[in-house]
């Protein structure tokens, strides 16, 4: 299968590359790895899965051969990104690509892509950005409004006709079909996007465009009854159909009097008879809707104080498709924790799945934002972050709800009863959670959105004891810093935190030993005992017991002091911390084997 795989990347890396390009660097041959040997433009995950074929800017000329790479069952099944921008390659989408299910991001921008888009594109539910901008690509767009999650596509500067489809304008963040050839009436953009996105289509009228569509779009109807009227009159089939449909509508236009008239009779009777009992079954109403939200223990209000109408927003469809507000308020809850920064409920929902609900306090960030916030969350997917499955906001309240994780939290792993918890499974955690946070720092960090809060206490543990970061950026900040860093890049500084908080949490799986205890700070203390030369004495008892390898226990604890460093300059970035942290990996895991 290996060798299959490899030699389906060379044939596609190969047309790709085009009779012209000779150029010696792109090397993808067969006897070397594509993720170990790290072939240009091929990125790999831990498990050595093909994620990510990023060729942006490779001077490629050659055919785009999409049917060849989703074809191939096990690149189909991993490949998540697929990037081309910026080369000078030819031909089409072809229909295999709706075999590629699990692509989130497509970047075809800036090539001589042309033909028409296959309707399988909107069969890639997982598709989060699609760019085509700046090819030849003509014909009508597929309704790509079936897919969800999509927030940007971008088609400007080809050749792209007919109607525009409608999409989820709410959920997009880009949206550009400027320079086609659409026609007719925009649909409802709701106000998120102006002119710019539709300019340069002849044949495109109404709101964000300055061109009144009614006149435009009446005499293009009025011409084509008229053009159809002049051609043929009413055939003898068509009179007796339409007078069968006047026959028709006659009954069902009498019946619907008739019925009225029983109606009105009979509500006359039942008004007579109990007169003050519709004022007593609105107010028992009103009563039993407060009852059922204070069932779960949290209630949503509005401004007047009401049951809040706004709905729930979901994010993971497979998950808790369907989850209505209602459902989270009707549902049995039991609180399990009261932070600074909000409550956290346990939710057991009616069809066995329980969630959690994060109610966050006091936090002046807008509706707008929250909801950009969740919607950047909710792309920026890695294995080991708990996206959040929905979210509710309006102007008092925020929730955010989330997958219960059986096993509880890392701080409760190391601090709690049981302490059955070995250095390789601990140097495990350390790997996937700084993998983990470095990839939403390089994600989300330009957008302004960090953790901020990292702790053992939100790094959660599933039924297969596989880490998760929790809680990624619904951190609250102060105001003075929520104006000025919102969806702008932040400063190095930001960062720094969430290095720091991992470097607490390292000193905790190295140490076994609370972050506060009696008053002692553990960073204060670890740093006091390593300036003595008595290293050895801060590593958890249960790991000496176990002969864990001192040499690597040594090596973490110096890639923690770094994090912990007081300045902020001293600290590495998270990618240099996995690097450090995968080579005392890679070491144990060859001292394994030679064990073996
Ligand atoms: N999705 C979840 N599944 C299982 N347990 C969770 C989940 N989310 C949080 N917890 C646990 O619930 C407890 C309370 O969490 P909560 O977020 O309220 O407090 P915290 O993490 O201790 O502090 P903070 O409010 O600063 O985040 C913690 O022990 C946390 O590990």
């Amino acid at each position: 299968e290996e060798d299959e795989v490899k030699r389906t990347l060379i044939q596609f890396l190969t047309q790709l590359k085009g009779q012209q390009n000779n150029n010696s660097t792109l090397l993808w041959k067969l006897d070397t790895d594509p993720c170990k040997d790290q072939w240009n433009g091929v990125i790999c995950d831990a498990q050595m899965s093909i994620k990510r074929l990023d060729l942006y800017r490779f001077n490629l000329s050659g055919n785009l051969d999409v049917a060849l790479l989703c074809n191939s069952q096990p690149l189909a099944a991993s490949l998540t990104f697929l990037s081309l921008d910026d080369n000078n390659i030819s031909g089409g989408i072809a229909s295999e690509i709706g075999n590629c299910k699990q692509l989130t991001r497509i970047h075809l921008s800036g090539n001589q892509l042309a033909g028409n888009l296959p309707a399988s594109l909107a069969t890639l539910n997982n598709l989060k950005r699609l760019d085509l901008s700046n090819n030849k690509f003509s014909g009508p767009l597929p309704n790509l409004d079936r897919i969800s999650g999509l927030n940007m596509f971008l088609a400007q500067n080809n050749d792209f006709s007919e109607n525009i489809p409608a999409f989820y304008f709410s959920n997009f963040d880009k949206f550009n079909v400027s320079f086609n050839n659409f026609s007719g009436l925009i649909p409802d953009v709701q106000g998120y996007f102006s002119a710019d996105s539709f300019l340069g289509n002849p044949g495109l009228c109404g709101y964000p465009l300055q061109k009144n569509c009614s006149s435009q779009i009446q005499r293009s109807t009025s011409s084509k009854i008229s053009d159809e009227e002049k051609s043929k009159g009413p055939s003898k089939e068509q009179i007796l159909i339409y007078s069968g449909y006047a026959a028709l509508g006659v009954i069902i236009i009498l019946f619907v009097v008739l019925k009225l008239c029983i109606g009105k009779k009979r509500g006359k009777k039942i008004e007579a008879e109990s007169n003050g009992d519709i004022e007593k079954t609105s107010y028992v109403s009103r009563e039993s809707k407060s009852e059922e939200a204070s069932k779960s223990g949290f209630s949503v209000s509005s401004e007047n104080g009401m049951v809040s109408q706004q709905s729930l927003i979901v994010l993971a469809r497979p998950v808790v498709n369907e989850l209505k507000m209602e459902d989270l308020l009707r549902a049995p809850a039991e609180m399990i924790g009261r932070g600074k920064n909000g409550s956290l409920y346990k939710v057991m929902l009616t069809n066995g799945i329980v969630v959690v609900v994060k109610r966050i306090k006091d936090w002046s960030i807008s509706s707008v934002e929250f909801k950009q916030r969740m919607q950047l969350l909710n792309q920026a997917k890695h294995p080991h972050v708990l996206s959040p499955l929905a979210f509710y906001v309006s102007k008092q309240e925020k929730l955010l709800v989330y997958e219960y994780q059986q096993n509880g939290s890392l701080f409760k792993l190391l601090h709690g009863k049981s302490k059955t918890f070995d250095w390789t499974s601990r140097l495990g955690i350390a790997s996937s959670i700084a993998e983990a946070l470095a990839f939403m720092h390089q994600e989300l960090g330009q957008h302004g959105i960090i953790h901020g809060n990292m702790k053992s206490s939100n790094i959660l543990l599933n039924n297969n004891m596989e880490p998760f970061i929790s809680e990624y950026g619904t951190m609250p900040k102060d105001d003075h810093q929520q104006s000025s860093t919102f969806a702008t890049p932040i400063a190095n500084d930001a960062f720094k935190g969430d290095v720091y908080g991992f470097g607490v949490i390292l000193l905790e799986l190295l140490t076994g030993k609370l972050v506060k205890n009696d008053g002692i700070d553990l960073t204060d203390w670890v740093q006091s005992v390593v300036r003595e030369e008595w290293t050895g004495e801060v590593f958890d008892r249960s790991l000496l017991k176990e002969y864990a390898s001192e040499e690597r226990m040594v090596n973490m604890l110096q890639v923690a002091i770094r994090c912990v460093n007081r300045s902020l300059e001293a600290r590495p970035s998270m990618n240099q911390v996995v690097l450090m942290i995968n080579t005392i990996k890679d070491e144990e895991e060859k001292s394994l084997i030679y064990q073996v």
